[in-house]
């Protein structure tokens, strides 16, 4: 029996999504992975398993350096074969922008196929100059550019009114999303505080200060802030930095059928 199969026969039964999930190709209630070094055999699992699910898959961090020229060329093809964007972690750009190779490494990335890429400065710094060009010229190149905001170094963290300044600035340059910091531990990072709980203040400023926050893709590695997420923006808030395990656990949050969202999803059907 096909996937699709199987979700009618259940949709002939129960009614879910609850509340009115977007369907691919999406430009809200976009799912970002993080793939930490999945092989071809995993990705191809997953994305059976999975890939209406998912919208976006970042290779973390350098890795895309360390693959098997086939391996990497192949994986790529699998994963855009299934309608999802892939792209390199931000730090592997901010390693090209720290040496001066900015426009060699987007034409590699073009050249392997990456469909995407991420301008940020999470690390490094990086001029405004700067970042408006990287987010053009990526766009003239034809790659679909998501911008971060934040820090990683909890010492050298933006404030709130800087965060809103770059949303707004990324925007305006093309980026098509704007991903909040959270890295993959999703602790004393960005809106979150030592516990990983979201500072509600900040993220009403937030919200309400860009000019488009539905472009906003939130990194929430963990459970509880997805949840949270899900509760105060609806099922289609973007969210990005998950774990390739859980795909299926955050859609059935999503969806309502978990308990943890269940009531919430139900109330804006
Ligand atoms: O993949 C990366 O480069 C990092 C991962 S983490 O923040 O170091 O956990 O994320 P990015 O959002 O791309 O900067």
């Amino acid at each position: 029996m096909t996937k699709k199969g199987t979700e009618k026969m259940w949709q002939e039964l129960l009614q879910f999504p609850m509340g009115k999930r977007t369907a691919k190709p999406r430009t809200t209630g976009i799912t970002m992975i993080i793939d930490k070094g999945l092989g071809l055999g995993e990705t191809r699992d997953l994305l059976n398993l999975a890939g209406d699910y998912i919208d976006f898959l970042k290779l973390g961090f350098g890795t895309a350096a360390l693959y098997y020229n086939e391996v990497l060329e192949e994986k790529i093809h699998l994963v855009t074969s299934h309608g999802v964007d892939i792209y390199p972690g931000g730090t592997f750009l901010e390693v090209a922008v720290l040496q001066d190779k900015l426009r060699q490494y987007l034409a590699m990335a073009r050249d392997f196929g990456f469909t995407a890429v991420e301008i940020s400065d999470g690390t490094i710094d990086m001029s405004l100059q700067l970042r408006a060009q990287a987010i053009s010229t990526a766009c003239e190149m034809g790659f679909k550019v998501l911008s971060e905001v934040g820090k990683k170094d909890p010492d050298n963290e933006f404030e709130i009114k800087d965060i809103i300044r770059l949303v707004n600035h990324d925007l305006s340059c093309g980026a098509c999303h704007v991903i909040v910091e959270g890295r993959e531990s999703g602790k004393a990072v960005g809106l979150y505080d030592r516990e990983g709980n979201l500072i509600m203040s900040e993220l009403e400023e937030l919200v309400y200060s860009v000019r488009d926050a539905s472009k906003l893709i939130w990194e929430a590695p963990l459970k509880e802030q997805q949840q949270e997420l899900i509760i105060r923006f609806g099922p289609n808030v973007n969210m990005g930095n998950i774990n390739p395990h859980e795909v299926l656990a955050l859609e059935a949050l999503r969806a309502g059928l978990r308990a943890d969202t269940l009531k919430a999803v139900l109330q804006r059907t």
